[in-house]
């Protein structure tokens, strides 16, 4: 059985990792989305999508699956954006989100889809992941290993503390 789980990951963090790590043990292999792929160099989308690969990729290394990251750009209708995201990936049986709307969307598609807990919400969200690197807080425990070199690699703090800046939707 293969799955599927979407998300912005911008970062991806360890909430998602949990989620992943939990999602490995009840499939044989797994696609993972880069949602929104066409957003970055904002506060709420700073990273591309060719660097949440990056970061997905590597974090993922260490699962025993066959993994693939997909990136999938964002759709004016959702009614079929379920076709869309089909398009672009390796055939699933089964759908994995937290996100209301995702959920629907699928559940209306006909595909199943499978929810989790939030692992401490509290700090694993993006939005406070965020804030954080805008801040000088502490946004490296909150994040796999290879997302803190590739956040690095990329320059991601300085850019997010500079387009924060000027970006009147910061969050
Ligand atoms: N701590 C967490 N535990 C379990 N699932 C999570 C956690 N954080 C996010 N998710 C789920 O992972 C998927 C992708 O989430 P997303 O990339 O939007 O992260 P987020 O932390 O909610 O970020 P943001 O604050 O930027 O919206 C969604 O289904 C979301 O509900
Ligand atoms: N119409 C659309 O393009 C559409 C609909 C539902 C979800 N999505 C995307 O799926 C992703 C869902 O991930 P999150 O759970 O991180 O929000 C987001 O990138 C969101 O933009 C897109």
């Amino acid at each position: 059985m293969r799955g599927f789980y979407i998300g912005r990951f911008q970062p991806y963090h360890d909430g998602h990792h949990q989620m992943v790590t939990e999602i490995a043990d009840e499939v044989d292999e797994l696609v993972v989305g880069i949602g929104s792929a066409g957003d970055s160099h904002t506060t709420r989308n700073p990273f591309t999508a060719g660097e949440r690969v990056m970061m997905v990729t590597k974090a993922l290394n260490p699962l025993d699956i066959p993994t693939y990251v997909v990136p999938i750009e964002d759709l004016e209708r959702n009614a079929v954006w379920v076709g869309h995201v089909q398009s672009m990936t390796p055939q699933f049986d089964v759908a994995y989100s937290n996100n209301p709307l995702v959920v629907r969307l699928f559940h209306e598609s006909g595909v199943e889809v499978r929810q989790s807990p939030m692992f401490q919400r509290d700090v694993l969200e993006g939005t406070e992941i965020r804030q954080r690197l805008v801040s000088d807080g502490d946004w490296e425990s909150l994040v796999p290993d290879a997302v803190v070199e590739t956040i690095h690699e990329v320059d991601g703090v300085e850019r997010i503390k500079q387009v924060s800046e000027t970006d009147s939707n910061a969050d």
